[in-house]
């Protein structure tokens, strides 16, 4: 559960008063997401989201994830748009927090994603790296190759708690990584947590995709590695081809990979489960019993990470390669 703070309805209707929103009728916190404070508004006018961006997120970020939904929106996007206040303003100061009020998007995430969905947000996820082509403010991605080593310095003397072994084989892990990261990949604007619970579903059809809030600049087949780990795996760990071949398909009938992109994926895949199994570990460690937050398992992803290691070659993640560019 994510409310990390609270509001209050005067508050709140007083902040909302420089919105063009109607007036407040209900409002309820979210219980899902990890990094902000999320509620959901019914107002005279309609649904929306207010978000209250909490301590993780640096305030200095915020124009590029709320102008990245405007651009990704205005090249065609389905994606939240955040609203403007009366003075032109996008965000605003609630609960001593900075705070947006978003367009609520319709749909539901899906707890059981199959082939089709798989190929859907392999559609979604290329048009979003299309969509994001000229947009003019950047952000590093400082949970790349670089943020590794100093996230798991932060975990490494605790680690062994969680398993037994894993000090040396996140040791050697990083060694490999750090020496063989790609270097000249084609770069864009990516997602970087496109996992299921942030593309919503209508029916079988995709309806958008939501929370920006990991999005920044690098490379878009590591982003493709990101959803391989986090769509095409089943419960008992177990890698479905089939869903990769969907989501790679998927990706590439709206922008084909490169030869460069096809032959770093396993490295990227090996790359990216470790981002999600090094944050997780923090959490694992460092959020406080008690804390409104479901904390996730991060020994799922080195399972993953174990199996990218097994991988020759993108043709096992289900890439079928034709007429490759260049
Ligand atoms: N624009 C939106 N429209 C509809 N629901 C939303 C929207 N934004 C967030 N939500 C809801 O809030 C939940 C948490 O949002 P998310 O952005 O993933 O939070 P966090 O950044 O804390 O992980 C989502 O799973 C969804 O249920
Ligand atoms: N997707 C990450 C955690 C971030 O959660 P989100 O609610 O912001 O999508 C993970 O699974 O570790």
């Amino acid at each position: 559960m994510a409310v990390y703070t609270d509001i209050t309805e005067d508050d709140l209707s007083g902040f909302l008063k420089q919105y063009d929103v109607g007036t407040l009728t209900s409002y309820k916190g979210i219980a899902e997401g990890v990094e902000n404070t999320n509620f959901l508004l019914h107002t005279t006018k309609g649904s929306y989201i207010l978000t209250l961006y909490e301590k993780r997120v640096d305030q200095n970020d915020l124009p590029f994830f709320l102008g990245l939904m405007q651009h990704l929106a205005d090249n065609g996007l389905s994606c939240p748009l955040p609203l403007p206040r009366a003075d032109g303003e996008l965000l605003g100061q609630l609960s001593g927090r900075p705070a947006a009020v978003i367009s609520f998007l319709e749909g539901m995430w899906l707890r059981k994603p199959d082939a089709h969905h798989c190929r859907e947000v392999g559609k979604a996820l290329a048009a979003m790296h299309v969509a994001g082509e000229g947009f003019g403010i950047r952000r590093r991605n400082a949970l790349s190759v670089g943020g590794w080593r100093p996230l798991w310095n932060n975990s490494r003397d605790r680690a062994d708690e969680v398993q037994p072994g894993l000090v040396t084989e996140i040791a050697a892990e990083l060694d490999t990584l750090e020496a063989n990261w790609p270097k000249d990949l084609p770069e864009g604007v990516i997602h970087a947590d496109l996992f299921p619970d942030n593309v919503f579903f209508l029916g079988d059809e995709l309806s958008g995709l939501i929370d920006f809030y990991f999005a920044c600049n690098d490379f878009l087949a590591y982003d493709v590695s990101i959803c391989l780990n986090a769509w095409c795996f089943e419960k008992d760990g177990a890698f479905n081809m089939t869903k990769g071949m969907a989501l790679l398909a998927g990706y590439q009938s709206v922008r084909p990979l490169t030869a460069g992109e096809i032959d770093a994926l396993p490295l990227l895949a090996r790359g990216s489960a470790l981002r999600f199994f090094l944050t997780r570990l923090y959490d694992w460690l460092m959020t406080p019993p008690g804390a409104l937050v479901v904390k996730k398992d991060p020994l799922e992803y080195l399972k993953k990470l174990q199996f990218h290691r097994s991988v020759a070659s993108a043709a096992e993640y289900g890439l079928i390669q034709e007429n490759l560019p260049a």
